[in-house]
């Protein structure tokens, strides 16, 4: 991999290499229309070796801090806590930054600031939801309100610091429990790791405080549920979506994907959806 770019491709470098980085970096590696994976950064890099000497082109690693510096475009794919150190170096280039870890973005919401005045972009893929499309599209009338409610799997739940806070415990359960029932902003505080999408939804519609959310552990079910009502001055519409977890079992697996087809779009001819 050379620093000089393949004709105009535009350089993509990915921040964290878990369940959602490696499929997209393989994505990347596979040929996505007029972008290339320039860098990527890990925590360590020794353990991500392998995987990298894998790929046909194999990509620079490099402090997290200084993706922003190797790419046209960074994908955040790490925990919400790195959000502020991949995201920060980009947009003040005045680049883009894909963003997953998008609760992350609740309490740096100066970035956004930030890349307006630099002339950066950040990119929220629909990630592991559905119908951010025709939420876009009911917020450019009026949406009076938009609820959703999510279970997951006892293992797509532990450790999230409302569950440990509270010292609830959910590795016993036999029946489906409500664990919480509120704001999407309060929600990501609570499990910074599961309800990314609530916060998508809401930033899509009608923001994090407005965007009411019931967050259930349901042992009974195997996928990740997310269901979502809409009431707006143009539709009333539901949508409803199980998400097959990936190998971390907090994230379904079609989140990845989502970011695959929002890179695909960068540079596609036909671009279909909002
Ligand atoms: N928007 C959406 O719809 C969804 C968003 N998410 C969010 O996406 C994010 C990524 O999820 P997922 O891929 O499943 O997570 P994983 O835990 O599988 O992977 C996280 C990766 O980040 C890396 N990492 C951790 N700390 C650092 C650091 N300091 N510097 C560089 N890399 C670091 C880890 O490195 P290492 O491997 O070395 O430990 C790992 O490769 C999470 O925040 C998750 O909550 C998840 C699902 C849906
Ligand atoms: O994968 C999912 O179903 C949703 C998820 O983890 C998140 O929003 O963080």
């Amino acid at each position: 991999m050379t620093d000089q770019k393949a004709s105009n491709e535009l350089r993509v470098a990915i921040a964290g290499l878990g369940s959602i980085g490696t499929k997209i970096a393989t994505a990347l590696d596979q040929g996505i229309e007029g972008l290339a994976l320039s860098a990527v950064a890990v925590r360590d890099p020794a353990k991500h070796q392998a995987f990298l000497n894998g790929l046909h082109r194999t990509p620079k690693v490099l402090p997290i801090d200084q993706l922003g510096e190797a790419a046209d475009i960074v994908v955040e794919c790490a925990p919400s806590s790195q959000l502020r150190a991949i995201v920060e170096p980009a947009v003040r280039r005045g680049r883009s930054a894909v963003v997953v870890s998008v609760g992350g973005l609740l309490d740096n919401f100066d970035l956004v600031d930030l890349a307006r005045a630099k002339g950066g972009r950040i990119l929220v893929p629909t990630g592991a939801l559905i119908g951010l499309d025709a939420v876009n599209a009911a917020a450019v009338g009026t949406i009076h309100s938009v609820k959703m409610v999510t279970r997951k799997p006892i293992d797509g739940l532990k450790g999230a610091p409302f569950i440990v806070e509270n010292n609830i415990d959910i590795d016993n359960l036999r029946e489906p429990l409500k664990l919480f029932e509120g704001s999407a902003r309060e929600a990501a505080k609570g499990f910074p790791a599961n309800v990314n999408v609530a916060v998508a939804l809401s930033l899509a519609g009608i923001g994090p405080d407005r965007t009411q959310i019931h967050v259930w552990a349901d042992p009974t079910v195997t996928r990740n549920v997310h269901r979502i009502e809409v009431e707006a001055d143009s539709a009333r519409f539901s949508m409803g979506i199980e998400n097959i977890p990936s190998e971390n079992p907090k994230t379904g697996l079609i989140t990845a994907l989502s970011v695959i087809a929002l890179l695909r779009k960068q540079r596609a001819t036909l671009c279909v959806g909002t």
